[in-house]
């Protein structure tokens, strides 16, 4: 018997001083077309600092003139892209835009050259958030890379890093900011972080996830092998669950939400056009989807919830970002058992992870329990690490969630605003929660996989108020209907976060004062580590 067997792929052979490039992008048509121009743009500044180093760059895919967009645009268009690449290639995955990690990971993981992300640091498109979570999928997939950004491709810091690569294949970055946690000396806060997580690990908690796997993030996405080691286990539920729930909540209960809104100070920016502007009618189904979460949440006995929503959702129902903001608040409207018996989660903030990002849920989870504990505000949430400029002598960060944080983070209902979001992302509409942070000290951290552990990393740093043209420059420069918060690291530059911050994602919450945000980091730390979670002090910490 004779079996025809498949012929192996015919692959161009690498040249010397020859890079192949590609381009990841999103699911959504209307963000490739949109984003294309700055991406055209960036890749060209790319190709000549190469070329002045006397290297060639091959573009591995067209631009497709059916769509006008040169970005690879699904799972099955990267494998296909990867044909076409000579495997001992050095290979440049280039940025502008937020791109979704999947399309191109499959071919990354097997690539044998040098692999080089790098994106313009730049704020029009998140091309860095998307830089951020391809270097955090492939940290995670322990395959390695090197990476660079710039926002000219003059400068002398990033062609020296380009030298070094086309060298050696790796750049160096500083990474003296970074420290493992040391034994911490006895105090309450490490008393009480060690004793939350003996709890978890004792009694458990239960993350409920509609629809893992948002937006390419594969970084985000924990193994339940590593995951459930630390007290934690997912239950694995459906958005189309929450749909049908939200049919079953009435219009006065999505109404009695609004008014406690109303009431509260929130403000809604209005108009008459569905296909663009805010309507009443987007903001109700993302009330309803507020109440059926919280009922759900309370079927499966559940200790945070996330919700997808980009896929899927998106096209059927307004965004979910009303929806996470108000639960992600302490001061939010009441939610009764569909027989109006009970309150449900009474007089707490329900841990939200936007995104259904895992990494954000074991941190919310963690913040929540530690800052209840410590009698504080338990509020947090993730923010995009979008992009960040000098002010006044120092490097002032934008961190910008596509769409919601606590209305405590703003200072209170009173000063947050319902805002469209964009056609492009949410062709459904549906209010943001729009402001900007309040001053304070924070407390930032991120878990994320690498080495094959789950690990944080736990910084510190102050959210300040910027004049207000300095803040509308920024929300310009960005998404002006995105919640923005002014943030200057402690004891970090921005190259040293760049390179050492693995997700797209940041975790922010406030601590009253100074000296309180250094102990309840304390706390926190000691109760990532009491979960067998590998811990990272990076900048300025006091421990
Ligand atoms: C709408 C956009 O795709 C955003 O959702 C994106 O920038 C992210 O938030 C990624 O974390």
């Amino acid at each position: 018997m004779t079996y025809l067997l498949p012929a192996p792929t015919a692959r161009p052979a690498s040249a010397p001083k020859t890079a192949y490039l590609i381009a990841s992008g999103d699911l959504r048509e209307s963000a490739n077309v949109g984003g294309w121009p700055v991406q055209a743009a960036m890749e060209a500044d790319v190709i000549a600092a190469l070329a002045d180093l006397g290297w060639t760059v091959i573009r591995a895919h067209d631009v497709d003139p059916a769509t006008g967009h040169g970005f690879i645009s699904s799972q099955r268009m990267g494998l296909e892209v990867f044909k076409n690449i000579p495997t001992d290639a050095p290979l440049i995955v280039a940025e502008a835009v937020w791109q979704y990690s999947h399309h191109v990971l499959a071919g990354l993981r097997t690539h044998e050259g040098p692999i080089l992300t790098v994106a313009n640091f730049a704020g029009d498109w998140p091309g860095l958030v998307g830089l951020l979570g391809l270097n955090a999928g492939l940290t995670k997939m322990d395959k390695p890379y090197a990476t660079i950004w710039s926002v000219d491709f003059t400068d002398d810091w990033f062609k020296a890093g380009l030298k070094e690569w086309t060298e050696t294949g790796v750049i160096t970055h500083d990474a003296s900011h970074v420290r493992a946690l040391p034994t911490l000396p006895d105090s309450p806060e490490k008393q009480l972080g060690e004793a939350l997580a003996a709890q978890l690990l004792a009694d458990k908690a239960i993350i409920g996830v509609f629809d893992e796997g948002c937006m390419g993030m594969y970084n985000a996405i924990f193994d339940d092998e590593l995951l459930n080691h630390t007290g934690i286990y997912k239950e694995r539920l459906s958005q189309s669950a929450l749909y049908a729930e939200m049919l079953e909540v009435t219009d006065a209960e999505a109404d009695a939400a609004y008014d406690w809104l109303i009431d509260a100070g929130m403000t809604f920016v209005y108009g008459e056009d569905a296909a663009t502007e805010l309507t009443r009618e987007q903001v109700q189904w993302q009330l309803k989807m507020y109440i059926a979460a919280l009922r759900i949440s309370d079927d499966f006995g559940l200790d945070a919830v996330g919700i997808q929503y980009q896929q899927g959702l998106k096209d059927l129902v307004p965004a979910s970002d009303l929806a996470e903001g108000i639960l992600n608040s302490t001061e939010r409207p009441p939610v009764f058992s569909r027989d109006g018996q009970r309150e449900l989660f009474a007089g707490r903030a329900f841990p939200h992870f936007n995104e259904a990002d895992e990494g954000v849920a074991v941190d919310a989870l963690v913040t929540d329990r530690v800052w209840t504990a410590m009698g504080l505000v338990p509020d947090n949430t993730l923010h995009d690490v979008r992009w960040g400029e000098d002010y006044d002598g120092q490097f002032v960060w934008v961190y910008e969630i596509s769409g919601s944080v606590p209305a405590s983070h703003l200072g209170g209902w009173q000063n947050a605003q319902g805002w469209r979001q964009g056609h492009v992302f949410f062709p459904a509409g549906g209010a943001t929660i729009n402001g900007v942070s309040k001053p304070g000290e924070v407390v930032l951290s991120r878990v994320f996989i690498a080495d094959g552990i789950l690990q944080a990393d736990i910084f510190r740093a102050s959210v300040i108020e910027l004049p207000e043209e300095e803040t509308e420059r920024r929300k310009q420069a960005t998404n002006p209907e995105w919640p923005i918060a002014h943030v200057v690291l402690h004891g970090v530059s921005r190259d040293q976060f760049m390179a050492r911050h693995k997700a797209n994602h940041a975790q922010l919450v406030y601590a009253p004062d100074a000296e309180t945000a250094d102990k309840a980091l304390i706390a926190k730390a000691a109760m990532f580590a009491g979960m067998g979670i590998q811990v990272n002090l990076v900048g300025d910490v006091t421990v």
